[in-house]
């Protein structure tokens, strides 16, 4: 369909999607999708949200397919069905289809209450899944088991046990048994990994699914075609050229329900060291040799793994990171009355190698700010020999806004129109909503989801991988639960504590006065 000129892709090239690893042939025959912590606040929003969109697209067939939910609250399949109900549709994109297909996707529900320990549990979850299996005619060993972990990692090696006794595909004929972990994967690096030892004594590397949502993102996806099909961004993308990078997360809400496992964890667990890192990456990362998924994953390990080693030299700067909290986070019944958690940081990384050698990268992230947004900015270097006299009027950005109102601009200098020989900053600006109007943009759980049933690990965290992360953060992790370093207050609803302005500027981010970016309205 053609749209204000423009070629709209349809969203069914999804399916086709070409470039995910060739040996990723999608499978067919009976899969069952065991949702373990069913009863629990990421299952209602994202996980079952997300099955069910896979539903009605049809990559999820109802004579293949059955949903069960796992957890330890005593409540019927019904029950579970209508706490899922009111977050399967959402209310700006639901259609009278959309709406046909609740009920249709609900039946394929089941519930199974058990603990997360014990054998009786599981022994009733693996006789229900065969007694499906056996229902579709599913040959033994070929059918198809994906678990997601949508659990406190706490009992991820309890789960992964049971999961290992109990629950397996029973021979192998082609199926699978496969698992999804979420994050937190462990709380420092000693802890991340002996769960990856627990794990990995049970389950071998291609069965493990680390998730990470931000790598579902379709700004997040697009990077490395941005990066390496682009001729014009190469010569650009490196210290000659780019001033700072800023990674930048902004909620508009507090932990809200939350609070008491957001203070075991804190703004770096939370989002900066999986979501901003995992972001980080890619803005860095070589080339790949291929988009084989090991190729893709191997350059993320190259480019932590300097980032590791420059770390193991020059620790983070304890300079150059602000810690904030903001005002009645404590209030919650759940947060100790002194708790030093931050719910804001930023902080500068640096990536000693040829390319990035001196270039901040400014990583963000802060609940109960003033907006809600996920970007990443880059900043180029001031023009030398500025005839036009503009320097003041801002630097060279380049901008992709992960979310919401996802969009890729250049702010730039032109010529102002008219009579006058002056300049101003302006934008070329892409931005998906106007461009690609006819295409709904899947939820990043959806894409990670079909990948898992793909077998497609591009897009998930590896062992070794995780364990450079963790060893970036761990240091400066543990100076700050040893109070070492303090949180400051902000006001809620503010844009943090001022010092991480000061930070910002310190580290060399110019701002420009007096430009804002607004996306356009159809
Ligand atoms: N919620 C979100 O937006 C996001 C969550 N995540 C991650 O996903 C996972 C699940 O998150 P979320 O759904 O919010 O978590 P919840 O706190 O809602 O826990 C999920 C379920 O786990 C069970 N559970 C809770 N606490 C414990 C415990 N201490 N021991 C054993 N079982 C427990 C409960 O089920 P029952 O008591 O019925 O067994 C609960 O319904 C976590 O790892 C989280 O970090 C990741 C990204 C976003
Ligand atoms: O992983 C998490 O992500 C959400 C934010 O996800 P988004 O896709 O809405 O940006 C965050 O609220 C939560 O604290 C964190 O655990």
């Amino acid at each position: 369909m053609e749209s204000g000129g423009w070629h709209v892709e349809k969203r069914a090239s999804l399916r086709n999607d070409s470039f995910s690893g060739e040996d990723n042939v999608p499978e067919t025959g009976c899969l069952s999708i065991i949702v373990l912590g069913a009863s629990g606040d990421l299952a209602k929003k994202k996980t079952f949200p997300a099955l069910f969109h896979l539903f009605i697209q049809g990559f999820l067939l109802s004579n293949e397919v059955h949903i069960f939910g796992y957890a330890r609250s005593k409540i019927s399949d019904d029950d579970l069905r209508d706490r899922i109900r009111g977050y399967l549709v959402k209310g700006k994109t639901a259609d009278s289809k959309q709406l046909e297909e609740v009920p249709k996707f609900l039946q394929l529900i089941k519930y199974v209450s058990g603990s997360y320990d014990s054998a009786e549990g599981f022994q009733k979850l693996d006789k229900e899944i065969s007694e499906h299996e056996v229902l579709k005619n599913s040959i033994e060993g070929s059918s198809r088991r994906l678990f997601y972990l949508a659990l406190p990692p706490s009992v991820y090696p309890s789960v992964c046990k049971m999961i290992k006794h109990y629950c397996m595909n029973k021979s192998d004929l082609g199926g699978w048994t496969r698992i999804v972990v979420e994050k937190p994967f462990g709380k420092d690096l000693a802890s991340a990994e002996t769960l990856s030892s627990q794990i990995g004594e049970l389950f071998d590397e291609p069965q493990i699914y680390r998730i990470d949502h931000y790598l579902g993102k379709e700004l997040v996806q697009n990077l490395l075609v941005l990066r390496f099909a682009n001729r014009f961004f190469m010569p650009l993308w490196n210290r000659d050229n780019i001033d700072n990078v800023q990674i930048v997360f902004r909620e508009d809400f507090g932990t809200e329900g939350r609070g008491g496992y957001f203070d075991q964890y804190g703004i770096i667990r939370d989002i900066i060291q999986n979501h901003l890192l995992q972001v980080l990456c890619l803005v860095a990362m070589e080339r790949p040799i291929s988009l084989k998924p090991e190729h893709v994953r191997d350059e993320k390990v190259k480019l932590v793994t300097l980032v590791q080693v420059l770390q193991s030299v020059l620790p983070i700067n304890d300079e150059e990171v602000v810690l904030g909290q903001y005002e009645g986070y404590t209030d919650d019944p759940t947060v100790p009355d002194h708790s030093n958690t931050p719910t804001f940081a930023t902080m500068v990384l640096r990536i000693h190698n040829e390319r990035w050698e001196g270039v901040p990268f400014i990583m963000k992230a802060g609940k109960a700010l003033n907006s809600r947004k996920a970007e990443i900015r880059v900043q180029f270097k001031d023009v030398p020999g500025d005839i036009f006299k503009c320097k003041k009027q801002g630097r060279n950005e380049f901008v992709i806004r992960l979310q919401p109102s996802e969009a890729m601009y250049m702010k730039l200098m032109v010529k102002t129109p008219g009579l006058e020989m002056s300049t101003v900053q302006s934008e070329l600006d892409l931005s998906y909503r106007q461009r690609y109007q006819d295409i709904i943009i899947p939820e990043a759980y959806e894409r990670l989801i079909l990948d898992t049933i793909k077998g497609d690990q591009q897009h998930f965290v590896r062992r070794d991988e995780l364990k450079a992360a963790w060893e970036i953060f761990t240091p400066l992790l543990h100076r700050i639960d040893k109070g070492e370093l303090k949180s400051l207050p902000y006001k809620k609803g503010s844009r943090g504590p001022v010092k991480a302005d000061e930070l910002l500027e310190k580290a060399g981010y110019v701002q420009s006065d007096g430009y804002i970016w607004i996306p356009p309205t159809l």
